[in-house]
């Protein structure tokens, strides 16, 4: 007999019973030491909630637009590369789930499915996800296929000039099987070409082909290449938000990679304010990172996110029980996001205020005025 699943979290434990060692590790782990993947949750759960009664949410309606499109609820699917790995209908599972959900989702540059073959799951609101590579050719290529195949933005990921040091890919030697491959990449590179430095294949493939000399020029160039927004993911301060609203970008989306690249960095529900305050509402805002329970989607709205995205619990579920988990991931982050917004007296995603939550730095500013 097998017991219901209750919350995201579970997907976890269920997932890596059923993956290989190698799989889990991949999905599963940050960078080096794990502290900024640890700090990507426990940053949640230092955030307090301030809940307001006697407020009639006998209707709550949680659905919210997220550049110019309709979305169901304000959390939205991360892209995360391999999920071939977890199912092996990959991101044609998810990407039906996120329709049924009626969410937006991004779809990872290094996807086990093409873009074509996900357009063709039907309808969908969907962004693509860029890594830009040493032969520009290909990132021409890509966000042309791109604008082909019906995605409606393109989402620079900012963050990996390099790979992070995951020591768990390192130690598994990790390796895709050889029946999977970068989809969107073939024939477009020699995915067979990479340096052996590392002994995992991820981080060679990506240190073989990643451009390290990407700069905010190459975001004005891509910009020039397309009629598709461009946002860029990855952004962790105030200075770096600032510099990309010159670039001209049209959204930011507020993320440490999972925290799979530089350890040590803060929470990203931590830094989502000083980058709010530095657009000042020019452009939105996003955030991805140990979304895990729909009050962390709360806290970010409150502290000013348009919208969230989830990463790993999707291959996750995906793993233990295909398109009907990762729809069950969606259903059960919205129904919690749902009564979150009861239980603190809120009744559509508008009416979400900084007052609804107590951050520790609010705390030290109370008991400073106290003492004065
Ligand atoms: C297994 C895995 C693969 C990922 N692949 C990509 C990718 O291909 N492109 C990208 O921009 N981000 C990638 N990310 C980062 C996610 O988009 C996102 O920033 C992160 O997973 C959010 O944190 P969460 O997993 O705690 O929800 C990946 C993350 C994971 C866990
Ligand atoms: C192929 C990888 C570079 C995908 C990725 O971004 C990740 O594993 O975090």
């Amino acid at each position: 007999m097998s017991l219901e699943v209750v919350n995201v979290d579970e997907y976890e434990l269920l997932a890596k019973a059923k993956m290989s060692k190698m799989a889990f590790d991949y999905f599963a782990r940050g960078s080096e030491d794990q502290v900024s993947l640890r700090e990507n949750r426990e940053a949640f759960s230092r955030i307090r909630l301030r809940p307001r009664i006697l407020v009639d949410v006998s209707n709550i309606d949680v659905a919210t637009s997220v550049m110019g499109f309709k979305i169901s609820m304000p959390i939205m699917v991360a892209p995360t590369a391999h999920h071939k790995l977890a199912h092996p209908e990959g991101e044609l599972a998810t990407a039906r789930a996120a329709s049924a959900a009626d969410t937006l989702m991004i779809l990872s540059s290094s996807a086990n499915c093409s873009m074509e073959e996900v357009a063709a799951t039907g309808p969908g609101v969907r962004f693509f996800q860029l890594y830009v590579y040493k032969d520009r050719n290909i990132t021409i290529t890509l966000v042309r296929r791109a604008e082909q195949f019906g995605f409606k933005a393109i989402v620079l990921t900012v963050d990996t000039p390099r790979l992070g040091r995951r020591e768990a890919d390192i130690k598994n030697r990790f390796k895709l099987p050889s029946h999977l491959v970068y989809k969107n990449l073939e024939g477009l590179m020699n995915l067979e070409q990479m340096d052996k430095s590392s002994h995992s294949e991820l981080a060679s493939w990506a240190d073989s082909h990643f451009d390290r000399s990407l700069n905010w020029k190459d975001v004005e160039w891509l910009q020039s290449i397309t009629h598709l927004p461009v946002l860029v993911k990855g952004i962790l301060t105030a200075e770096d938000a600032s510099l990309a609203l010159q670039a001209g970008v049209k959204g930011i989306i507020v993320s440490n990679h999972g925290a799979r690249q530089l350890d040590h960095v803060p929470a990203t529900i931590s830094v989502l304010e000083e980058v709010v305050y530095a657009v000042r509402g020019r452009v939105p805002v996003f955030l991805d990172g140990g979304i895990r329970r729909g009050s962390d989607v709360f806290k970010a709205l409150a502290l000013g996110a348009s919208g969230v995205f989830v990463g790993r619990p999707v291959p996750y579920a995906l793993a233990v029980d295909g398109e009907a988990g990762a729809t069950k991931v969606l259903q059960m982050l919205r129904d919690e996001f749902e009564l979150t917004m009861a239980l603190i007296g809120v009744r559509s995603v508008k009416e979400i205020r900084r007052q609804h939550v107590l951050t520790e730095q609010d705390s030290m500013k109370l008991a400073l005025i106290s003492k004065l």
